[in-house]
């Protein structure tokens, strides 16, 4: 199977601290009385990509949603267990929330550009972070828009609306957006099932070469997908985490029935 990005293979299950992103221990959730995650513990390795798998509910979003704590927009959501990122909790009642999101970016499933210009779009975090320079605005969202494959197809309508983009362009807008603030991990969520085909490989390109620069966490429902760009690759199902390895041993050599059942489209 043709990777996108090649590397040595690590151990999942003994990852060193350093080698950590995000460190789950013992996480369980609950939307009211109904128990979604159920003791997850998982170490996601940095500077690699790690998809999420597994049947429609069986948790994934909200999994991934709990890695810059989206799940506390809704009323009703508990948790128990930790999310060590740089060895703290986030947690934790100190965490400052929207420095979390600075630093853990998500771009959803569709593309989400606010109702401004395109310079707008970039830059509106880094405004909300106090940045004010012309200068320093200028610069960043060049770079963004470059770091995300756009700048060609947009440098000289930048203060247009985003709502002119295609779909595809669209969402790499929004990469962009996120990239702006130089996230350490980038949350994805279904980031390409409402894109053409050509339009998902120019997305898949881009994430392998962003994860040299951040760590990438993906969910999906395609698998081709998850093989083709994930080093890493769990197995959910019914809200626990039935395997977790690296992407060519889970799809190629599953150790858990329920994963070749899932995976050789028996169920799901
Ligand atoms: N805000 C919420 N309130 C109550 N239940 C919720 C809420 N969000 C999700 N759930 C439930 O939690 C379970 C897991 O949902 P989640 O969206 O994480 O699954 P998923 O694996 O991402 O599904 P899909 O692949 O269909 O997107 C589902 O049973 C869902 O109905």
């Amino acid at each position: 199977m043709l990777k996108l990005f090649e590397h040595d293979k690590l151990n999942v299950h003994e990852l060193s601290d350093a080698q950590t992103a995000i460190d789950v221990r013992d996480l369980n959730l609950w939307f009211d009385t109904k128990h979604v995650l159920h003791d997850i513990s998982m170490r996601i390795p940095k500077h690699c990509i790690t998809s999420l798998i597994g049947q429609s509910g069986c948790g994934k979003s909200t999994l991934i949603s709990s890695f810059n704590r989206l799940n506390d927009l809704h009323q009703g959501c508990r948790y128990t267990g930790e999310v060590n990122i740089d060895g703290h909790d986030i947690n934790s009642k100190k965490q400052n929330v929207s420095q979390l999101r600075t630093r853990v970016g998500m771009v959803f499933q569709r593309p989400n550009p606010f109702p401004l210009s395109i310079y707008e779009n970039v830059c509106y975090g880094l405004r909300l972070q106090g940045v004010r320079t012309r200068r320093a605005l200028d610069d960043a969202v060049e770079q963004a828009l470059k770091d995300a494959a756009l700048w060609d197809e947009v440098k000289d309508r930048l203060f247009e609306s985003a709502h002119i983009l295609s779909g595809g362009q669209q969402q790499r807008l929004v990469f962009a957006r996120a990239l702006a603030l130089k996230p350490e991990i980038l949350l994805l969520d279904e980031p390409t099932s409402a894109l053409d085909p050509l339009t998902t490989l120019f997305i898949e390109e881009l994430m392998a070469q962003l994860k040299s620069r951040c760590t990438i966490v993906i969910v999906t429902h395609n698998m081709q997908q998850a093989a083709r760009v994930s080093d890493y690759t769990a197995f959910l199902h019914q809200g626990q985490l039935i395997e977790y390895s690296d992407s060519d041993t889970l799809f190629t050599m599953p150790d858990k029935k329920q994963t070749e059942d899932y995976i050789t489209g028996r169920y799901g």
